[in-house]
């Protein structure tokens, strides 16, 4: 996914927060109002003190829909459900390094694993681990994709944490062509500074399931993210440009 451009904007809704007993239903009715990806929240009762769904789920929702599905994994030793999530018709497979304690070989192991399985992959770390923990898997363009959490995850509904954007600002600066998403606590009111800080995928739940018009908020939320890229990209070319030239 990585190439010399800023990567596109995406916005995946949450399912977490959608009526589950309609999941194929609303799934489809987000795609129909202009979501990007599905954003898929797997958690197991053990990594965080929650649970939700698993590769059947995943499966039976890929019979109703060909779109991307974004799976989080919220899950102690996710290198056991590889296969079962590629089986299931995953596209992203996103895990959470605090979730491998082996270290780093097992870590790049585990991205090899998902690569291998035909998914594309994501790291991602809880808003309390440092940033740099990332730094040897992007440095050798190893994952398709960071998301940095702006909750503890774990549930939806909770406030934004804006001192996580730092982590975004950190990597866009070293990572121009990086997919950055940015999950929890993003609406209206909050989006702007992930945008500014440079995410250009944005998950939300709460925000886009509970208003009345969704539609109406995944515009919003594209929207911003589109300006402060646009925004960006001036602002570099600008620094670009030699000294005395129009
Ligand atoms: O990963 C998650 C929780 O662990 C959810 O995706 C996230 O919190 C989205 O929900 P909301 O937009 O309501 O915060």
């Amino acid at each position: 996914m990585q190439g010399r451009d800023r990567p596109p904007t995406i916005i995946a809704p949450s399912l977490l927060s959608c009526d589950f007993g309609r999941l194929a239903e609303e799934s489809k009715r987000m795609v129909e109002l202009g979501a990007d990806w599905l954003h898929v929240d797997v958690m197991d009762g053990h990594f965080v003190p929650n649970l939700t769904l698993g590769p059947p789920i995943v499966q039976s929702l890929r019979r109703h829909t060909p779109a991307f599905l974004d799976c989080h994994l919220m899950v102690a030793q996710p290198a056991r459900w590889v296969a079962d999530f590629a089986a299931a018709g995953a596209s992203m497979f996103t895990f959470h390094l605090e979730a491998v304690e082996c270290g780093q070989a097992a870590v790049r192991q585990l991205i090899g694993a998902v690569h291998a399985a035909g998914m594309l992959c994501g790291l991602t770390i809880k808003p309390g681990t440092p940033v740099e923990q990332l730094l040897p898997y992007l440095e050798a363009g190893l994952p398709d994709m960071v998301l940095i959490m702006s909750v503890e995850p774990g549930f939806g509904g909770q406030a934004f944490q804006p001192s996580t954007m730092d982590k975004v600002r950190f990597l866009r600066s070293r990572f121009p062509d990086l997919y950055i998403e940015v999950d929890g606590g993003l609406a209206p009111s909050t989006i702007q500074q992930a945008a500014d800080a440079g995410a250009n995928a944005i998950v939300a739940g709460s925000a886009v399931f509970g208003a009345p018009d969704p539609g109406a908020v995944i515009c919003q939320l594209r929207g911003a993210v589109d300006a402060a890229a646009t925004a960006g990209a001036q602002q570099q070319h600008q620094q670009q440009q030699p000294l005395g030239a129009a």
